[in-house]
C-alpha cells in the first residue's frame, strides 16, 4: 500500500520511463550505473520516448535546451541541498583530504558563488590570452620537453623505433604540466614528460581509481556504514592510498610554490616561476578568512590556537581546490587531444588542411605563434571544437537537484510538473548528437565549424552556443575552459606543424561509458614523420 500510494502520488509517474520498473525503484538506474552502460541506456530511452525521461521515482533526464538544460543550468538548480548536510551531491565525492570541499564538489550555490567569485577572473579568457606567465610557461614545455621527445627514441617509443610512439601518455603528461605551470609556476610545478617513471606512478594511483567510483559515488552514506558495521569496503584500501598520494604530491606543489613566493618578495621572480592561481587563491582565500575570523579572547594561547587552526583549514582549502583544477584539468585536456590525434591521424586530408593553416602562422621555424594569433586561426579552431563535440571528455550526465518549489520540464505536449528534492540532468555526449543542429552528428567533420557567419544567426546560435555543451553552462560551468582550449591549440599546434600522423594501432580506443570518458585503452600507437 505505501508503495501504491507513493507511486500514484508521484508526478513522475507520468513522464515516460526508460523502464517499466522506474517510476517504481531507483534500483534500476543503479544497476545500469554499476554496470558502466548508463550514456548508452539514455541515448537509447532519449532515442525511443523524447526529450524528457523518468529514471527513476526520484529522477529525471533531459535532453533539450527549452525546458532542459536552460532550465536546469542557467536556472541555477543546485548540485546538493543544504549547506553542511550532503543530502544527496553526488559531488561531495570529489572533495579531498577527508572531505574538505572545492568548486566543484560543493553542493549548495551560495559558498560555490564565493568561490567562484575569487578564481574565475585568472581563468578568464582576456587573462589567459594575455598571460605572459602562461605564455612563457607553455613554450618552455612545448620547446624543451615535449617536442624532444617526440623528435628522438624516448621511454614512449615503440622499441628502438622513434617514429612510433604511445601518444596517450605523453598527452597526459604535457597537459599535466602546463596545468600545474599555471597553477604553481614552473619551478614548483610538475615535470612529467621529462619523468616517465613520474608519470606511470601518477597515472597508476589516477586511474586505479576511476573504476570504484560508483559506490561511495551513488551511496556514500551506504558505503561508509558498511565499512563502519562490518568492517567489510566496498573500495579497497589502496584506492584510498592511492588518493592520499596525490594528496600528498599536491601538497608538496603548493608547499614549493609558498616558499618560493616568499623569496620573490625578497628578490623577485622569474616571470615562468610565478604561481599565477594559487597566489590569486590563497590571498582571496586568506582575506575571507581574516573577515570570518572570531574576535581574539583575553587568552593568548587560545588566540594562538585558533591561528594554527586557520592556517591549517587555508592550507587544505586551497590544496583540495587546486587538486581538483590539475585533475580535471589535465584529464580532460589529454582525452580531448587523444581523439584529435586519432581522428587527424585517420583523415589525411584533414590533417594537411590543418597544416596548411597552421604553417602560415609563424615565419620562423624558431617561435611558437601568438595566444591571439593561434586563438583567430578557424581550422584549428573547427578541430578542437569538433573534437569536443563528437568526443566530450564529460559526456555523461550532470545532475542538480531540483528546487523546493518544483519546476517544469520539457515543452508543449511533453512538459511535466517535476516537484522538489528531483535528481535531474542532462549529457553533452546526447546534446550533441541532435541532428537538427549537427548534421551527420556522429561524423567527425570540422568543417561545419567553418564559415558559421554564413548560416542564420539561429543555427549559429544553435552550434556554438545552445547546444553545445562540452563544457557544461551556468554558474557552475567549466572555470578552466579557456585554458583547455589554449593549452590543447598550442599542443596541437606544435605537434601537425613538425610531423604528420598516421596511425599504428589503435584498438580499444572507443570512449568508456562513464561520466568522464577516457578511452578504454591507455594506448594508441601513432608514427610520426617529420616535414
Ligand atoms: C577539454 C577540457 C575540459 C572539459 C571538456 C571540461 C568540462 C567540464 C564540465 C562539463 C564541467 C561541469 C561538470 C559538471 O557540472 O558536472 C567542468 C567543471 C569544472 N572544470 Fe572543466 N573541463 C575541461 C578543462 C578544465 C581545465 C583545464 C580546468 C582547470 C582549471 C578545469 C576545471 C574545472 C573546474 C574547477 C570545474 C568546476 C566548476 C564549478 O563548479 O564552478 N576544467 N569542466
Amino acid at each position: 500500500l505505501h508503495f501504491l500510494y507513493k507511486h500514484t502520488s508521484n508526478p513522475l509517474r507520468l513522464i515516460p520511463a526508460a523502464h517499466p520498473l522506474a517510476p517504481w525503484t531507483s534500483l534500476w538506474i543503479s544497476y545500469i550505473r554499476w554496470s558502466g552502460r548508463e550514456n548508452r541506456t539514455l541515448k537509447e530511452a532519449h532515442e525511443r520516448l523524447g526529450a524528457v525521461v523518468c529514471l527513476g521515482p526520484g529522477e529525471v533526464s533531459v535532453n533539450c535546451v527549452a525546458g532542459g538544460i536552460r532550465e536546469i543550468y542557467a536556472g541555477g538548480f543546485e548540485k546538493g541541498i543544504e549547506e553542511g548536510q550532503r543530502g544527496f551531491n553526488w559531488y561531495g565525492f570529489f572533495a579531498n583530504y577527508g572531505g574538505v570541499d572545492n568548486m566543484f564538489s560543493m553542493g549548495p550555490n551560495k559558498p560555490h558563488s564565493a568561490r567562484k567569485r575569487m578564481i574565475s577572473n585568472i581563468y578568464s579568457k582576456s587573462v589567459i590570452i594575455t598571460s605572459p606567465a602562461l605564455l612563457t610557461q607553455t613554450i618552455s614545455i612545448l620547446k624543451s620537453r615535449f617536442l624532444p621527445i617526440l623528435s628522438s627514441r624516448s621511454a614512449f617509443s615503440k622499441g628502438d623505433d622513434p617514429t612510433v610512439v604511445n601518444i596517450i601518455p605523453i598527452l597526459n603528461a604535457a597537459t599535466m604540466d602546463i596545468v600545474t605551470a599555471y597553477i604553481f609556476g614552473l619551478k614548483s610545478s610538475s615535470n612529467l614528460l621529462n619523468n616517465p617513471k613520474d608519470l606511470t606512478w601518477f597515472l597508476d594511483l589516477y586511474n586505479s581509481r576511476r573504476s570504484f567510483n560508483f559506490w561511495p559515488q551513488e551511496y556514500p552514506k551506504l558505503t561508509s556504514w558498511i565499512r563502519r558495521w562490518t568492517g567489510y569496503r566496498l573500495v579497497p584500501q589502496w584506492v584510498d592510498a592511492a588518493n592520499a598520494e596525490i594528496e600528498k604530491w599536491t601538497m608538496g606543489m603548493c608547499k614549493r610554490a609558498g616558499s618560493l613566493a616568499l623569496q620573490q618578495q625578497t628578490y623577485g621572480i622569474n616571470v615562468e616561476d610565478s604561481p599565477s592561481v594559487l597566489q590569486q587563491l590563497s590571498s582571496s582565500l586568506l582575506k575571507q578568512s581574516l573577515k570570518d575570523k572570531p574576535a581574539p579572547t583575553a587568552d593568548p594561547a587560545a588566540n594562538a590556537r585558533e591561528m594554527q587552526k586557520m592556517a591549517r583549514t587555508l592550507e587544505l582549502t586551497t590544496a583540495s581546490e587546486v587538486l581538483d583544477h590539475l585533475a580535471a584539468g589535465f584529464d580532460t585536456s589529454s582525452i580531448t587531444l587523444t581523439y584529435a590525434v586519432h581522428e587527424l591521424s585517420q583523415n589525411q586530408d584533414i590533417q594537411s588542411q590543418l597544416r596548411r593553416e597552421l604553417q602560415a602562422l609563424t615565419p620562423s621555424s624558431t617561435r611558437l605563434p601568438d595566444p591571439k594569433t593561434l586563438d583567430a586561426a578557424p581550422f584549428l579552431h573547427a578541430v578542437v571544437y569538433e573534437t569536443l563535440r563528437l568526443h566530450s571528455a564529460i559526456p555523461g550526465p550532470q545532475p542538480r537537484v531540483t528546487p523546493t518549489h518544483g519546476c517544469k520540464l520539457g515543452s508543449g505536449a511533453s512538459e511535466f510538473y517535476v516537484p522538489g528534492g528531483v535528481r535531474v540532468s542532462a549529457s553533452a555526449g546526447l546534446l550533441h548528437m541532435n541532428e537538427d543542429v549537427y548534421e551527420q552528428a556522429d561524423e567527425w567533420r570540422p568543417e561545419r565549424w567553418i564559415d558559421l557567419h554564413k548560416l542564420s544567426e539561429e543555427k549559429r546560435k544553435d552550434m556554438e552556443s545552445r547546444w553545445f555543451w562540452a563544457f557544461g553552462s551556468g554558474g557552475r560551468m567549466c572555470v578552466g575552459s579557456h585554458l583547455a582550449i589554449y593549452q590543447m591549440k598550442y599542443i596541437l599546434y606544435t605537434l601537425y606543424s613538425t610531423f604528420s600522423t598516421s596511425i599504428v594501432d589503435d584498438t580499444n580506443i572507443e570512449q568508456t561509458d562513464a561520466y568522464t570518458a577516457p578511452p578504454g585503452t591507455d594506448e594508441l600507437w601513432i608514427k610520426l614523420e617529420r616535414l
